[in-house]
């Protein structure tokens, strides 16, 4: 019997952590469901600030949030009664801060990843990090498997705030619960739709990083459109490939979470991963480009793990690579066309899946 839902936690007061626990909280408004919101961040200083203000000045200057948005720095509190637990850390913390979590999530409650990485040493998707941290003597594989969504699509989180029209996909092992999921931030200018394939919206997400970067480099060397286009394109050849090789529905990658957020995130000057791909041109080196931008662009540290896990599954990604090789010194950015473009010549459709 599922459990209404009557409080969602939103964990990591970061740009989309902030931007969702928003939503969700004007969807309980419009929807008068009287669902209760509470964000949770690790920096007390900052949650304090945001009780005080009524915003997250540090990612949303003068944005007023809800004011039935509560702010927490306590996990425990953010967490006990919660049905639904939103993960809005980065990729590569997601582990750490679950494994503190645990202790305090409800065992109903379901669990849905923001995040769009591959963690580093596992070469895991955030699912499954999910799954294995939450799996213990008690609770059966398959019953916390069931509890494991994912939400990804165009959805740049400036944007959101600013509540400008936008969707999305929430992924979980039954329509059942991605629609309670999605029932908790469908608002006025958010519309999730819901399905199944959780590894192909995973792997649109993750991997379209990994594309912006490419193409906030040619952007930074001033290429243009054609050059972006073919990128972009060629790029969800390859995201499609390795979907298709780890057991994605091919619809997936033509859908929100493949090419719309390829879009998105490509075209964006707001897109992290595009904007490091762009310093990347200019000369700012791999390793200063957390110190260069405050924010987490998620393909820095995915990239060299698309290539091992596609590498694992034989499946071929130039462009994946060829950004692998440009993070560790092994090309020039200026090199980086000569390599895409000096490759073997064959059939466009020969290779797809
Ligand atoms: N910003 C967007 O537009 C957007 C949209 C969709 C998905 N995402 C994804 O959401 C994830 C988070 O991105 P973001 O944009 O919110 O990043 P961000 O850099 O804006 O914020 C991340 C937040 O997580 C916190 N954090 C980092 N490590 C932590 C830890 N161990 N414990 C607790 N908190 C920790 C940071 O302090 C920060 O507040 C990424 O995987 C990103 O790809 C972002
Ligand atoms: O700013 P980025 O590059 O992390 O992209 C944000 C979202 O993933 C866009 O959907």
């Amino acid at each position: 019997m599922a459990h209404s839902v009557e409080k969602v936690a939103v964990l990591g007061a970061g740009s989309w952590g902030t931007a969702f626990a928003k939503m969700v909280a004007d969807t309980a408004k419009e929807s008068a469901s009287g669902v209760s919101t509470v964000l949770w961040g690790r920096n007390e200083q900052r949650i304090a600030d945001c009780v005080a203000t009524g915003r997250n000045e540090a990612y949303f200057p003068g944005v007023a949030l809800p004011e039935s948005l509560k702010f927490t720095a306590d996990l425990k509190e953010a967490l006990t009664g919660a049905d639904i637990v939103v993960l809005a850390v980065p990729a590569q913390s997601l582990r750490t801060q679950l494994e503190v979590a645990k202790q305090w999530i409800e065992p109903h409650a379901v669990m849905v990843s923001l995040a769009k990485g591959l963690e580093q040493g596992s070469g895991l998707r955030m699912s499954e990090v999910i799954a294995e941290v939450l799996q213990d003597g008690a609770a059966s594989a398959s019953a916390v498997e069931q509890r494991i969504c994912v939400l990804s699509g165009p959805n740049l989180a400036k944007e959101i705030v600013a509540e400008q029209p936008t969707a999305s996909v929430v992924a979980a092992s039954t329509e059942e619960v991605a629609r309670r999921v999605a029932e908790i931030c469908a608002c006025s200018y958010f519309r999730p739709y819901t399905g199944t394939d959780i590894i192909g919206v995973e792997i649109g997400g993750l991997v379209k990083n990994v594309i912006a970067l490419c193409v906030g480099i040619c952007e930074g060397k001033n290429y243009g459109d054609n050059s972006k286009a073919s990128v972009m394109t060629r790029g969800l050849a390859e995201t499609t490939r390795l979907a298709l090789a780890l057991g994605a529905e091919p619809a997936t990658l033509s859908g929100l979470a493949g090419m719309g957020d390829l879009i998105a995130t490509c075209s964006s000057p707001l897109s992290r991963n595009h904007t490091a791909g762009r310093l990347l041109a200019e000369g700012v080196q791999p390793a200063d480009l957390p110190k260069v931008m405050s924010q987490t662009a998620e393909s820095v540290k995915t990239a060299p793990v698309v290539a091992e896990l596609a590498r694992k599954h034989g499946v071929e990604m130039p462009i994946t690579e060829a950004v692998v090789a440009v993070l560790s010194h092994r090309v020039k950015v200026e090199d980086l066309a000569p390599k895409l473009l000096g490759r073997s010549l064959k059939n466009e459709n020969a290779s797809r899946a």
